[in-house]
């Protein structure tokens, strides 16, 4: 891929994350969703985002199947396409947590070296790996799409937990049981915010 060159200088505006925060009334972060497809992460950072909305925090959800039908409709499910299509989406939300949103972000980015080149691109604490652990099995079985069937029939390849590669996070901030009640993780995720003092008790 192409670099800028030397003749491209950062340019600093008069008004920060610092005073959209202020702004906003809380902090911008990312909350990382990661897991099999079929776990719950757009279901989860949905509800997620419908109980912040109404308690008046700035949000934006960045979906993968959304955002594949536009910025990253180009790429594919190779390793290389995964991986600028993850790299695409850290620095659309890097953006936006610097608009001083509460970004969610669901996609499976299923390398741990990519999850880790988001973690890189933002601050110490403004990115939330968020594990929606569901075991293959449970997602097998929910198959809201038909994918998981097709690609145990080798009509469709390379698809996450058959035949490439999910590798869980080592330490996620937050590791939820995706198979409880959606209400239930969706209010473990606000207690973790308030917790840590991101949003307002
Ligand atoms: N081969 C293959 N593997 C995995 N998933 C596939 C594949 N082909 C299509 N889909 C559909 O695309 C959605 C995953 O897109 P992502 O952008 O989240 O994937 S990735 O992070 O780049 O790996 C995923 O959506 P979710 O089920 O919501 O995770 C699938 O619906
Ligand atoms: N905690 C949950 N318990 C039961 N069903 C769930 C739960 N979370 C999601 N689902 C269901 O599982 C399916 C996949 O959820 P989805 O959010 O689309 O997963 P992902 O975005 O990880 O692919 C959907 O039919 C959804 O309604």
């Amino acid at each position: 891929m192409a670099q800028h060159d030397d003749n491209v200088v950062w340019h600093d505006h008069p008004v920060t994350r610092a005073s959209r925060e202020q702004q906003h009334g809380h902090q911008g972060v990312v909350l990382w969703f990661t897991g099999l497809s079929g776990s719950g992460k757009s279901t989860v950072a949905g509800a997620l985002e419908q109980a912040l909305h109404r308690i008046g925090v700035s949000t934006y959800l960045l979906d993968g199947d959304n955002v594949r039908h536009g910025l990253c409709r180009d790429l594919g499910f190779s390793d290389d396409d995964r991986k600028e299509n993850i790299r695409r989406v850290g620095e659309v939300a890097k953006l936006m947590v610097d608009a001083g949103l509460v970004v969610l972000t669901a996609f499976i980015s299923p390398h741990r070296a990519e999850r880790q080149m988001v973690r890189d691109l933002l601050e110490p604490g403004q990115f939330i790996e968020v594990f929606v652990d569901t075991p293959l099995a449970v997602c097998e079985a929910r198959d809201p799409k038909g994918l998981y069937r097709k690609a145990r029939a080798g009509e469709l390849r390379n698809f996450t937990g058959i035949d490439s590669v999910y590798e869980a996070p080592d330490s996620p901030e937050i590791q939820l049981d995706g198979e409880q009640l959606v209400t239930k993780l969706a209010a473990q995720l606000l207690d973790v915010l308030r917790d840590r003092d991101i949003i307002r008790s």
